[in-house]
């Protein structure tokens, strides 16, 4: 029986919405009549039949095949753009994957994996554990529209989190909230780390206008250096920051050590810390216990249901945004309208879907090829590092759901357009084959009467649109694939919808390839090593103490500090320690002995006692 598309349109996975299915207009013939650009109308799909069936296509000698032949007929590119075209209307986005070489047959084939991965999806809306490993639920799109959740008492906490949000910003920007010694606050100083940074920097850069009520600037590391440039980069407008400090788990030791630096620097600008502090966190996390303890100025929750890389719609996100002046309910509202678009099972009409299939054509399933990013705007320049989390820390994976070892993963990078293509473009042009790029187009350059024409009929804008196509053209032209989303101009709405559309991808994408997108198993292992190496500094330190506290100051060998610290087989490890802390003249190197690291002899400026028997 041939198989057809007709099965992604199955009536056991109804459309969220019936749609009214009528023949795509004809596309206009190249000259022909004049063409009405697609957004005015939302485009439908005929659901495609096909004559093989699933049961006789070797998706490997098909998809191989084909992956060699794209398209170079301009006629039937352009079909193929118009037929593959995706627009959401009231978003003013759309998608064009024309130029992904996926065949009808691979479709056919990805058929079975969409329908479960559609059926995962409905479910994790509904409150399943779709976080297995950690036994949570994933409700991040819950943020976006209450009335999903599984629980009653959850809709109250999201509702009622969100006013709070938008009450406490209004009246920290009005200045009915101010510091002790300012007449308002001027500045907001982010401490966090991964997705407690990483959404509100991109949300920043993207959206902050050039003169926001408050300025933010991040503590996103435990760098001592970049730590006291944020804090020299305040100066006197300490007295006027106020310090939100995010950590879903409350105990993420950069984000502490963030805190007690900044601490520091208040206590030194004899400051009171706790009048400018606020804390985004779980409840009862070491850091929520802290904010109330000390009497910090405000606390916002976070939830377990939430991971961290999906967390900038929640008060991660949307306090530090509607701080600085950003439409958080805007921003909201573009989620979940892209949420919404993407809860249909029809394929053609699913952006987030349609993004899954080019990704797993693209990289084989397998993370094959890197997901180069390049958004043709300034402000959208973090996006690929946001999505380094979102995408990597989701998919990047050892086992899959069954337990096989699979090394899952996509690697994305990019940084911006035009910029890039004097930077790396040349080895995407014609280098290494490796990747399949994601453009990002924004059609608005400037606000409306403000554009300028720097040559007669072509403005700056112009230039940056012919960058973007050019180098889409020319990478199609020696066979390299990409994916291009538009949106009409950056707002926060359109910047919700997109951090919507891949949040909904990478969880359709981590079901086509049988993972867990929503833990990090990875990461714990990272932070158990660094605390190792943190617990041999302090033997090593205790060990130099005990030396050191002779008379005379008895120095010691590599060798002989590792045998007092009973680790032999971490002499590289204690080498690189004692290195890192006679760069920082934390311990001396005895005279005459600075040869080999075989033969240097260390000790420390001084004894403390204290620590003899600590
Ligand atoms: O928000 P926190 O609990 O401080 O965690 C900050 C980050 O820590 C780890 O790296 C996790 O893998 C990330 O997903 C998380 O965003």
């Amino acid at each position: 029986m041939a198989s057809s598309l007709s099965g992604l349109f199955s009536s056991s996975l109804k459309p969220s919405k019936t749609l009214s299915v009528k023949a795509l207009s004809a596309p206009p013939t190249r000259g022909g009549d004049s063409f009405s650009f697609p957004h005015t109308s939302k485009p439908t799909h005929l659901p495609l039949t096909l004559s093989a069936s699933r049961s006789d296509i070797s998706h490997t000698d098909a998809a191989t095949a084909a992956k060699k032949e794209l398209i170079k007929d301009p006629d039937a590119l352009w079909e193929r753009y118009l037929d593959w075209l995706y627009q959401e209307k009231d978003l003013g986005l759309y998608l064009d994957v024309s130029r992904v070489g996926f065949t009808d047959e691979f479709v056919v084939d990805m058929e079975h994996r969409f329908k479960s991965a559609f059926k995962a999806m409905d479910e994790l809306e509904k409150g399943s554990i779709a976080n297995p490993d950690e036994g949570r639920m994933v409700g991040h799109y819950w943020l976006r529209n209450s009335s999903l959740v599984p629980k009653p008492t959850l809709k109250t906490l999201i509702e009622n989190t969100l006013d709070s949000i938008c009450s406490f910003a209004d009246d920290i920007i009005a200045g009915k909230i101010k510091p002790p010694s300012s007449p308002r606050f001027t500045q907001i100083l982010s401490v966090g780390i991964g997705g407690s940074a990483l959404g509100p920097q991109f949300v920043a850069e993207a959206l902050a206008p050039d003169n926001p009520p408050l300025k933010i600037r991040f503590i996103d590391n435990t760098d001592p250096a970049g730590i006291d440039h944020q804090i020299a980069q305040l100066g006197p407008e300490l007295a006027s920051t106020l310090v939100i400090v995010i950590s879903k788990s409350g105990g993420t030791p950069e984000t502490r050590n963030g805190l007690l630096e900044v601490q520091k620097a208040f206590r030194e600008a004899g400051l009171n810390f706790a009048k400018q502090g606020v804390a985004i966190t779980q409840e009862n996390s070491l850091l929520d216990n802290t904010a109330r303890i000390e009497g910090w100025l405000a606390r916002f929750p976070m939830y377990d249901w939430v991971g961290g890389r999906t967390s900038v719609m929640s008060a991660v996100g949307l306090l530090p945004a509607a701080l600085q002046g950003i439409d958080i309910r805007e921003m909201l509202a573009g989620a979940a309208i892209m949420d919404e678009a993407t809860r249909t099972t029809w394929l053609k009409n699913n952006p987030a879907a349609l993004l899954a299939m080019c990704w797993y054509w693209a990289s084989d399933g397998v993370g094959s090829k890197d997901m180069v990013i390049l958004p043709y705007k300034d402000s959208l320049l973090l996006f690929s590092r946001y999505l380094q989390q979102l995408v990597m820390e989701s998919l990047g994976k050892e086992f899959d759901l069954d337990g096989n070892t699979v090394n899952q993963g996509l690697t994305v990078y990019g940084n911006k357009g035009s910029t890039d293509q004097h930077a790396y473009i040349q080895q995407l042009r014609e280098g290494v084959h490796n990747f399949f790029a994601t453009f990002i187009e924004v059609l608005r350059d400037r606000p409306p009467g403000h554009d300028w024409e720097l040559e007669p009929g072509v403005t700056c804008g112009d230039y940056l649109f012919g960058m973007l196509q050019g180098t889409r053209s020319a990478l199609y032209a020696n066979g390299r694939e990409s994916i291009s989303v538009t949106i009409e101009e950056v707002t926060p709405r359109s910047v919700g919808a997109i951090i919507a559309l891949y949040e909904r991808a990478v969880g359709l994408y981590a079901s086509l390839v049988n993972i867990n997108a929503y833990h990090q198993p990875g990461v714990e292992a990272g932070k158990k090593a660094a605390a190792e190496v943190l617990a041999l500094q302090k033997r090593v330190l205790s060990v130099l103490n005990e030396a050191s506290c002779k008379d005379p100051v008895e120095p010691l060998t590599l060798d002989e500090i590792a045998d007092r610290c009973h680790a032999p087989e971490e002499i590289e490890m204690i080498y690189k320690i004692i290195a890192h802390m006679s760069a920082n003249d934390r311990v001396l190197i005895a005279e005459g002995s600075c040869g080999s690291p075989r033969s240097v002899k260390v000790y420390l400026g001084e004894c403390n006692v204290d620590d003899m028997y600590a």
